[in-house]
């Protein structure tokens, strides 16, 4: 039986006897609507996130496209995971990092655990708060993002509201493509960097690498600037938060090395420049210090004397002159 909280530490994350990371699921999976336990309230619900995580990153994401600012709070912890999971800036005064307004919390977990006393799973932000009700509504980002596209569409102005990122005719084709992201890029560069053995990790490579030459040559057929052309979906959503990381750290720290975004997948390094550079809901939400020093200090089972290396410089290039 683990002690209270005794989880919080990432570098004892368990990885199974084959070698191969196995996610456990999320517990908390509410959703908000009219008239249910969660309904659609300006300032009752606060999202809690890491700047460096690649899940909290898409609700972030979602959150500034919608303009859902003032509706929803946002607090950033500390990049360094530590002993006690994620920290408040209170127990680590880190640059950018915020304190809790609204249980005073030192870690993520104490909301964990003010939501369930018997809470027994990770840690993990994204974490979508009810105020009103002291609990977790959702920690789940793929389903945050969804709650995010429609569910305060009433307390928006029309032009946000109607915006739409899961459009009808694209839903089947997104959650096909979702599937095979997921299991080998978003989730594939953690598959191969916390492999617990050369052939789990061999692949885990592999198969990220084929998924990125398939992306690669959707990319490259789409009439852009986006996976599905002139449209901004929930596909460029869920892949930008990996790939803005990939040089920077996952190239490296995870060993996701067979090549590089800059200068093996010319599609898909002209797609996230765009993102990054003309849209302030990617650009603003990237903060590459939060990014470089959560992996590099945190996992120190896979780095061990935290050293955070200087490059690539520069993090993101930048979009040539006149670049369509
Ligand atoms: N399935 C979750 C995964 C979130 C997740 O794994 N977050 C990581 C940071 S990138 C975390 O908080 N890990 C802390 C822990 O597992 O203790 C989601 O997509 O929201």
């Amino acid at each position: 039986m683990p002690r209270k909280g005794e989880n919080a530490d990432v570098s004892k994350f368990e990885i199974p006897a084959d070698g191969r990371l196995v996610r456990p699921p999320t517990i908390f999976r509410n959703f908000i609507a009219p008239n249910g336990k969660f309904p659609p309230e300006a300032g009752r619900y606060h999202l809690y996130v890491s700047y460096a995580c690649p899940w909290a990153h898409r609700t972030l994401i979602v959150r500034a496209l919608k303009g859902l600012e003032d509706v929803i709070g946002v607090t950033v912890v500390s990049p360094k995971l530590g002993p006690n999971g994620w920290p408040f800036k209170k127990s680590d005064d880190f640059r950018g990092a915020g304190d809790d307004p609204n249980e005073g919390a030192e870690y993520i977990k104490d909301l964990y655990y003010i939501a369930d006393e018997d809470y027994p799973a990770r840690f993990s932000v994204p974490v979508l708060w009810d105020k009103k009700l002291r609990t977790i509504v959702n920690n789940e980002s793929s389903e945050i993002i969804r709650i995010f596209y429609h569910a305060f569409d009433s307390l928006l102005p029309e032009e946000k509201a109607k915006l739409e990122f899961l459009p009808e005719d694209l839903k089947t084709e997104t959650d096909e493509m979702n599937k095979w992201v997921y299991d080998d890029i978003n989730n594939g560069v953690y598959k191969t960097g916390m492999a617990g053995n050369q052939e789990a990790y061999d692949e885990a490579v592999e198969a990220l690498f084929g998924s990125l030459d398939r992306i690669e040559a959707i990319i490259a057929k789409s009439e852009g600037p986006y996976i599905f052309g002139k449209r901004l979906t929930e596909a460029d959503i869920r892949l930008y938060p990996t790939i803005i990381r990939f040089d920077p750290v996952y190239a490296t720290h995870f060993k996701c090395n067979i090549g590089t975004i800059r200068h093996n997948y010319p599609h898909l390094n002209k797609w996230v420049r765009n993102l990054y550079w003309r849209n302030e809901a990617f650009k603003g939400t990237t903060d590459f210090e939060h990014i470089k020093v959560h992996y590099y200090w945190s996992h120190y089972m896979i780095n061990p004397k935290r050293i955070v290396p200087k490059g690539p410089r520069p993090d993101i290039e930048p979009l040539a002159e006149g670049e369509a």
